[in-house]
């Protein structure tokens, strides 16, 4: 593991069971969502995973944050609290727990992620009180410090999700991600369903957020002219297979060239299959 990488994945691969049409679905094959995929996050930098539809981005980012096993392969984490990396595939429940805190998504959609029966309030309370980390006055002084920072008024802890627009109910979700204070997140297609003026509102707030926070960043998404705003290096997806990130002057400069920086010759040949909008 790379001595400021706070995340390696080794070999990580999955697959899943490819069912046929008709009435009984019965398995017809499988899908390797992730194929042998490894690569280091350096912490505080924001790495971007770019692929087409199907190429095994979320399959990766729900790998990472343990909401599923992989068949194989390993997912070390350098934790605040462990002296030395600990292998999040392999660690006991009880080793896992307090790790998700220090692990985060923020989802593409703002409308269903959110509970529509619980206020803003309870929202941001919920993973507080689940990890007992605060009560009475510090949990209310915690959530109303989050929505400050998110740019949504102390007034909505009151109101409920269908209350705010897109843009607002994003805001929401990224302050859930980060009222734990997590050190990696994982933005799955964040801004994607968000119109472009907004895009670029909630762009800003998260790179503050990271400046601030000293957060790590894996961002997800498959428009390159958002990924070129936010990211230091990118690694494309394709067919579960990953290329070894790359800084992103380099990929935007290899792109527009029509060929690769990499010097592996299998990645010159992957990195231009990505669907280009720069
Ligand atoms: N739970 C599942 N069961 C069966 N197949 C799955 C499951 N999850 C993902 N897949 C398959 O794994 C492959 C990768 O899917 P994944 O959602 O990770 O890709 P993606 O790059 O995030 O796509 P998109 O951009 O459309 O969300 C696809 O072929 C998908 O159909």
């Amino acid at each position: 593991m790379h001595e400021k990488a706070i995340l390696s994945v080794r070999h990580l691969c999955k697959r899943f069971p490819l069912l046929g049409a008709g009435l009984f679905r019965r398995q017809v094959g499988t899908v390797q969502a992730c194929d042998d995929v490894s690569f280091d996050v350096m912490r505080g930098e924001t790495l971007a995973l770019v692929g087409e539809s199907g190429s095994g981005k979320t399959t990766l980012g729900r790998l990472i944050m343990c909401a599923m096993k992989p068949d194989s392969g390993q997912i070390l984490f350098r934790s605040k609290s462990a002296a030395e990396p600990i292998d999040l595939v392999s660690a006991r429940p009880a080793a896992l727990k307090p790790l998700r805190q220090e692990l985060q998504m923020v989802f593409q959609d703002p409308f269903g992620s959110l509970n529509p029966r619980m206020t803003v309030g309870q929202i941001l309370e919920e993973p507080l009180r689940i990890n007992g980390l605060a009560r009475g006055t510090e949990l209310r002084y915690r959530v109303v410090d989050m929505l400050n920072r998110v740019g949504l008024h102390a007034d909505s802890v009151h109101r409920y999700p269908n209350a705010f627009s897109g843009g607002q109910r994003q805001r929401i979700g990224i302050a859930r991600a980060l009222i734990l204070r997590p050190a990696l997140v994982v933005c799955d297609e964040a801004v994607s369903a968000l119109d472009v003026s907004i895009q670029a509102q909630i762009v800003n707030l998260l790179a503050s957020m990271q400046e601030e926070l000293g957060l790590t960043y894996i961002f997800i998404a498959h428009d390159l002219r958002l990924v070129r705003q936010v990211a230091d290096r990118i690694a494309v997806l394709e067919d579960g297979r990953i290329t070894q990130p790359i800084p992103a002057e380099n990929f935007i400069a290899a792109l527009k060239n029509g060929i690769a920086a990499s010097s592996d010759a299998s990645q010159r040949a992957r990195v231009p299959s990505v669907p280009v909008r720069i």
